[in-house]
Parts: structure tokens; C-alpha cells; sequence
């Protein structure tokens, strides 16, 4: 991965058919994958609802949510298919961890205690075969303390965050988002989405992506933790790492051109993002 220019890859919604073959008749939902979200610490519970459900709009088989007590009513009573469990005294329940196929850490997840042990805990304890996608808050406590990751994370930085996570500022990030992304690739050996207009996918010893499709309407909050619920999903589907977030983050900027060409880029919601990520999911059907 060098990030010099020519050698981007630039993907199109048409490209999603590569990545999103139709189902086998006889699967079940085991076959289709587990993901565990961890995240919500109390006034962001928003955040992991929305991955959650992005998971499953995505075709995920089976999604587990660890997050604030508080939370647990309301994210049963918007998305019954979700396990919740609360989480109280920081530690996830180690059957949740032991199942999962894919870990997302981070949405709203703070970085008091709660958070900080949480992630602590999916860094020493998930199964090595279990793949991380780490977002928001996981990301700033990994720049306060970094960390070796297992091989095949996914990080999905916005701009800031990856400033923390290289010790620079957002400003110089933008303006070289391809050294930063080959910095943050290098750095962390993971596989990294650097996010905002013309998303940028890479990983190490492979040519960068650049998502054009996206557009201003999504710069609204909790749009991130759809991403990182849309990755999740297709990494436990099966895609390799460096395709499920290729694949996730053409998918979610494909559903938000879709769902403001109805109604309009001001006031879109990440929420209005579901039915599209759900359509745009299977393009066998649309075609
Ligand atoms: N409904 C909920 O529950 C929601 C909960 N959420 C949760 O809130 C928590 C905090 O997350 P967060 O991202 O809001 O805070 P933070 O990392 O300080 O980011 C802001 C900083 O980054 C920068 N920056 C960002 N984008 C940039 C860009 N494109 N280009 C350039 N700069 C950019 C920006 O710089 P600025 O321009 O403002 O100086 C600022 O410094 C987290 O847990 C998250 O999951 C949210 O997901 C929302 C919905
Ligand atoms: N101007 C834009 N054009 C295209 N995509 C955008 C734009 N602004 C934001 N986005 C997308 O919206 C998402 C914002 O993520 P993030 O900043 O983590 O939001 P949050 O943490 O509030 O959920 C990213 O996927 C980013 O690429
Ligand atoms: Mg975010």
C-alpha cells in the first residue's frame, strides 16, 4: 500500500455484487455469523442501537449487545432481534465473548472506567480467531495506550480520530489522507477505513480504495456507528477483513445517496440509512 494516487482503487455501487452473492438455499442463520456490540455507556446509547441494527439489516445472523443498563429497554423495544445484556461492572459476560464471531467495540463507549475495561477485556480475552472492528471510543483509548492488535483488525477512524491515533492533527490528516491512512495501516498493522468525504480503505501490503459515493448529508450524528454496524455484519457473513470494510463502506455510502435522493441530503438520519443498506445488500434482487 503506498496511497500515492494511481494506485487507488476507485469503487462503484457496482461493484457490491463482487462482495454480495446470494444466499445458499438450505443456509441457516449460523452460517451467516455472530456479532457481539460493545459500546453505549450512559448518554450515547444511540450509538450501539444504530450499529447493532446495521448489523442486522446487513444480514448478519445473530447480534449480541453489551451496553448500560439503561439502554436495554430501549434497544429491545426499537429491535427485539437484538440479545441485549447489560453491563454493569465493565465486564462482558465471557460467553458472549467466547461466541462471538466478530467483536465491534466502541460505539459510544466512552472513556471513563466502564469503557476503558470493556475494551481491555475484548483485547485479552476474545478468541484469536475472532475478528475486532474497533471504532470511536476504542480508537481514542487505543491512541492514549497503544496496543498490539490481532491480526485482521479493522479500525474505521473519522478524521480526529485518526489524528489521535497518529499524534497529529485532524488538519494534517486531511491534507495528506492517503500518507495518513498508510500511517495508520503501518502503525496499527490492521486494516483501516479513514472516513469523510472520499473514504479511504487500506491495508498493509495491499492497494488503497476510495469510496466517492457518500455525500454531505451524512455528516450527522451516529452515521459512524452505522458503518461500523455495517462492517461487523459483513466480516461475519465471511468477507475477509480487508473486503468486509471495502464492501461495508461502499455499501453505507451507496444507502445514504440512496436515502437522501429520496428525501433530501439536510435532515437525513442514519436510521433512514436501514431499508436501503437492507436493499442495496442484496443486489442480485435490484439489478
Ligand atoms: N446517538 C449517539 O449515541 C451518538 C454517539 N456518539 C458517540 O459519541 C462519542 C464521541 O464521538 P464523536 O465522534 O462525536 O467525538 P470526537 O471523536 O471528539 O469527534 C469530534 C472531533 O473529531 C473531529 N472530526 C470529526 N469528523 C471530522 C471530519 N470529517 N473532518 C475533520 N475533523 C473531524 C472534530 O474536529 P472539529 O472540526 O470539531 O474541530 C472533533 O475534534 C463516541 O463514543 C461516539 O460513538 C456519536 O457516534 C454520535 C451519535
Ligand atoms: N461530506 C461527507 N461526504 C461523504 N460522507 C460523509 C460526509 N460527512 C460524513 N460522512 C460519512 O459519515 C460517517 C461519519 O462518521 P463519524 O464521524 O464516526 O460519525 P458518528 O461518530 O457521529 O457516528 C462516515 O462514514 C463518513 O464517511
Ligand atoms: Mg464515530
Amino acid at each position: 500500500m503506498t496511497g500515492a494516487p494511481h494506485e487507488l482503487e476507485d469503487l462503484r455501487e457496482d461493484d457490491l455484487a463482487r462482495w454480495l452473492r446470494p444466499r445458499a438455499r438450505d443456509s441457516h442463520k449460523g452460517d451467516h455469523g455472530r456479532v457481539l456490540c460493545i459500546g453505549g455507556d450512559s448518554g450515547h446509547g444511540g450509538a450501539i442501537m444504530l450499529a447493532a441494527e446495521a448489523a442486522l439489516r446487513c444480514g448478519a445472523g445473530l447480534v449480541d449487545v453489551a451496553t448500560h443498563v439503561l439502554h436495554v429497554p430501549a434497544l429491545l423495544a426499537r429491535r427485539p432481534e437484538v440479545m441485549a445484556q447489560a453491563v454493569d461492572d465493565g465486564r462482558v459476560p465471557a460467553a458472549l465473548l467466547a461466541s462471538a464471531d466478530v467483536i465491534l467495540c466502541g460505539p459510544g463507549l466512552g472513556q471513563g472506567d466502564w469503557g476503558a475495561a470493556m475494551f481491555a477485556q475484548v483485547l485479552d480475552d476474545a478468541r484469536p480467531d475472532t475478528r475486532l472492528v474497533l471504532d470511536a471510543d476504542a480508537l481514542n483509548l487505543l491512541a492514549r495506550r497503544p496496543r498490539a492488535l490481532p491480526a485482521d483488525s479493522i479500525l474505521t477512524p473519522h478524521p480526529g480520530e485518526a489524528a489521535r491515533l497518529l499524534g497529529i492533527e485532524a488538519s494534517e490528516v486531511q491534507r495528506d489522507r492517503a500518507g495518513a491512512l498508510q500511517g495508520l495501516c503501518a502503525r496499527y498493522a490492521a486494516v483501516v477505513v479513514l472516513k469523510g468525504a472520499g473514504t479511504l480503505v487500506g491495508a498493509t501490503g495491499r492497494g488503497a480504495r476510495r469510496i466517492s459515493a457518500g455525500n454531505p448529508g451524512m455528516a450527522v450524528g451516529g452515521m459512524g456507528d452505522v458503518l461500523a454496524g455495517t462492517i461487523a455484519g459483513l466480516c461475519a457473513q465471511g468477507l475477509e477483513a480487508a473486503d468486509a470494510a471495502a464492501c461495508g463502506a461502499l455499501l453505507h455510502a451507496c444507502a445514504g445517496d440512496a436515502a437522501a435522493g429520496e428525501g433530501g441530503e439536510r435532515g437525513l438520519l442514519p436510521a433512514d440509512l436501514m431499508p436501503w443498506l437492507r436493499r442495496l445488500a442484496n443486489p442480485q434482487a435490484t439489478a
